[in-house]
């Protein structure tokens, strides 16, 4: 689904990802660990080109999108994309930040949009808050709604920055919930995460980045229980 082909990226004279190939398969549940400051959400920025790459060529679904001719926002209605701090519209209802993207990209009318986002918040418990505002919704709650608002446009590909690292611990768990019951369902995701439970558990894959590059990657049970390089087995002797 994805091919990305030595991606490079600096920030000024910052190189921040350093010629990184990847490729990841349709249904994969890829999980990326790495140090603070290691490039995780640079790289998973630039699979939708929230960041502008360098170097290198990124394929999705059989296009080029980093070619310039390629219309990026068609791309990215593709790619659902869930952040740390849950970008929800504050000045609408729960129902319209739902609704928005499928009405005003005519991938929906209004009346089917609406009732997609009745089912959607039902998936995740929250039917009730159609009609709050984000402010009146808890941190856990609110990144229910942001992966519900990403859903609603039928992505092929989901992809997920720290969604949990802003929220209250007793808040983690309901919305690692929402991710697995997604993964479940066989959805391809990309997930940068400080929840190793997580990646052991729901990761097809797990990618442990250092430094800008793609310095080990396994399976869950045998990245994490045999590591072989001295920087992964450094950074779970700090994390685990
Ligand atoms: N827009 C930007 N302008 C300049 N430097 C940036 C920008 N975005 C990221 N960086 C730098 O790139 C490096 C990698 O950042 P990135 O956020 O990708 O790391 P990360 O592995 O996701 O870290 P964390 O786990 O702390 O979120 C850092 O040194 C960061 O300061």
């Amino acid at each position: 689904m994805i091919d990305v082909k030595h991606l490079s990226k600096s920030f000024g004279d910052h190189l921040v990802l350093d010629d990184i190939s990847e490729h990841i398969a349709p249904g994969e549940k890829v999980v990326i660990i790495g140090p603070s400051g290691s490039g995780k959400s640079t790289f998973l920025r630039c699979l939708n080109l929230l960041e502008t790459p360098t170097a290198g060529t990124i394929t999705f679904d059989g296009k080029e999108i980093t070619d310039p001719k390629v219309n990026i926002d068609a791309v990215r209605r593709q790619m659902g994309m869930v952040f740390q701090h849950f970008n929800l519209f504050p000045n609408m209802t729960i129902r319209k930040n739902i609704t928005l993207a499928p009405v005003r990209t005519g991938l929906m009318k209004p009346e089917e949009a609406d009732a997609e986002a009745v089912k959607l918040l039902g998936r995740v418990g929250l039917t009730d808050k159609a009609d709050a505002y984000p402010n009146q919704l808890s941190g856990g709650q609110k990144q229910r709604i942001a992966i519900v608002r990403a859903m609603a446009m039928k992505p092929k590909l989901m992809l997920f920055d720290e969604p949990t690292s802003a929220l209250d611990p007793e808040m983690v768990g309901e919305v690692l919930e929402v991710m697995k019951q997604l993964a479940r369902e066989g959805m391809t995701m990309v997930v940068v995460t400080h929840e190793m439970g997580f990646a052991r558990e729901v990761g097809s894959r797990v990618l442990f980045m250092d430094e800008g590059r793609i310095v080990e990657q396994n399976e869950p049970r045998q990245l994490f229980d045999h590591p072989e390089s001295e920087r992964l087995q450094g950074f779970l002797a700090k994390v685990l």
